[in-house]
């Protein structure tokens, strides 16, 4: 199936929240048709409400694809709705953390073509990146479906094995979570060193958001820019000593927070 027949048959999206309204601005930016889209969501954002999407409209008789982007705790009540298109045509994506692609086969039917995804929030701008796996049913030409369609919003990794998405959750789902929050803590150490707020906070965004273009666009490695800002016995490595440092460094910090986010990723499952 093309992109032409994805829009002549639909896009469904169930729940359009933070994750689900940051890929439809992604599709909305890349072209995608808004009046080819249903949105089921109890309580739209005004956003959602003036895009032109089909807001919580009649159903498609045959959606090309449904995506699943409801809370985890909401799965059970939400997904139901969808079940007619159980075990027929249309490829369901989920983007919801910990639910196994079995929770999805026994509300649908084993019959039904199931992507598991975790995408991020960068999708908005077209910059995310998204970890796929199918379940048995979903055929190479799914994969690919899914593959071409989430590549609008950003990269898109295949998984081996749906016991990774755990960790792909804990590191790039939650990542970016990570990140701003570096930049909270790096503005309010800016304070500490003596810097008004306002400045301390526009200085802890450029070098984030720089950081990450530079990143980006130079394709060095992350430890070669690194490197390159650190002279020796200068500024950077005096920082760099507390923040490597063995014990308590931000690498032991960052391996306990994606554990944390990993394993709660596996007690959703349950
Ligand atoms: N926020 C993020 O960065 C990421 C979120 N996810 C996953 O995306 C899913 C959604 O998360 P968020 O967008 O952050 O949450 P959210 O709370 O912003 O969005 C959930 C949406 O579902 C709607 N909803 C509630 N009950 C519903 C029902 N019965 N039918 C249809 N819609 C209903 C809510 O009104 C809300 O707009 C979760 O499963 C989460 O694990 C995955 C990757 C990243
Ligand atoms: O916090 C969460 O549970 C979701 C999944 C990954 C990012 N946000």
């Amino acid at each position: 199936m093309d992109m032409a027949q994805v829009h002549a048959r639909g896009l469904v999206l169930l729940g359009c929240g933070k994750m689900g309204s940051a890929m439809l601005q992604g599709w909305l930016a890349d072209g995608f048709p808004p009046d080819a889209v249903t949105v089921l969501d109890p309580f739209p954002s005004d956003w959602l409400k003036a895009q032109g999407v089909r807001l919580n409209a009649p159903l498609p008789a045959a959606p090309a694809i449904v995506l699943v982007a409801v809370k985890p705790q909401m799965m059970a009540d939400a997904l139901p709705v969808l079940k007619p298109f159980g075990g027929g045509e249309t490829l369901f994506l989920s983007v919801a953390a910990g639910t196994p692609i079995s929770f999805y086969e026994d509300v649908l039917g084993a019959e039904t073509p199931i992507i598991r995804a975790m995408p991020n929030t960068p999708a908005a701008v077209g910059r995310g990146i998204t970890a796929i796996i199918g379940n048995t049913y979903a055929t190479a030409d799914q994969l690919d479906l899914a593959d071409h369609f989430l590549s609008a919003v950003g990269e898109v990794v295949r998984l081996g094995d749906e016991s990774e998405m755990d960790a792909v959750t804990g590191l790039s789902g939650s990542g970016p979570a990570y990140v701003f929050h570096m930049v909270e803590a790096m503005a309010r150490a800016g304070m500490a060193e003596g810097l008004p707020e306002a400045l301390a906070m526009r200085l802890a965004r450029a070098t984030v958001t720089g950081a990450g273009e530079l990143l980006y666009q130079s394709g060095e490695s992350a430890t070669q820019l690194r490197i390159n800002v650190t002279s020796p016995n200068g500024t950077t490595a005096a920082a760099l000593d507390v923040l490597m440092a063995e014990t308590d460094g931000l690498p032991d910090l960052m391996v306990r927070a994606v554990k944390a986010a990993a394993d709660r990723s596996r007690e959703l499952a349950k």
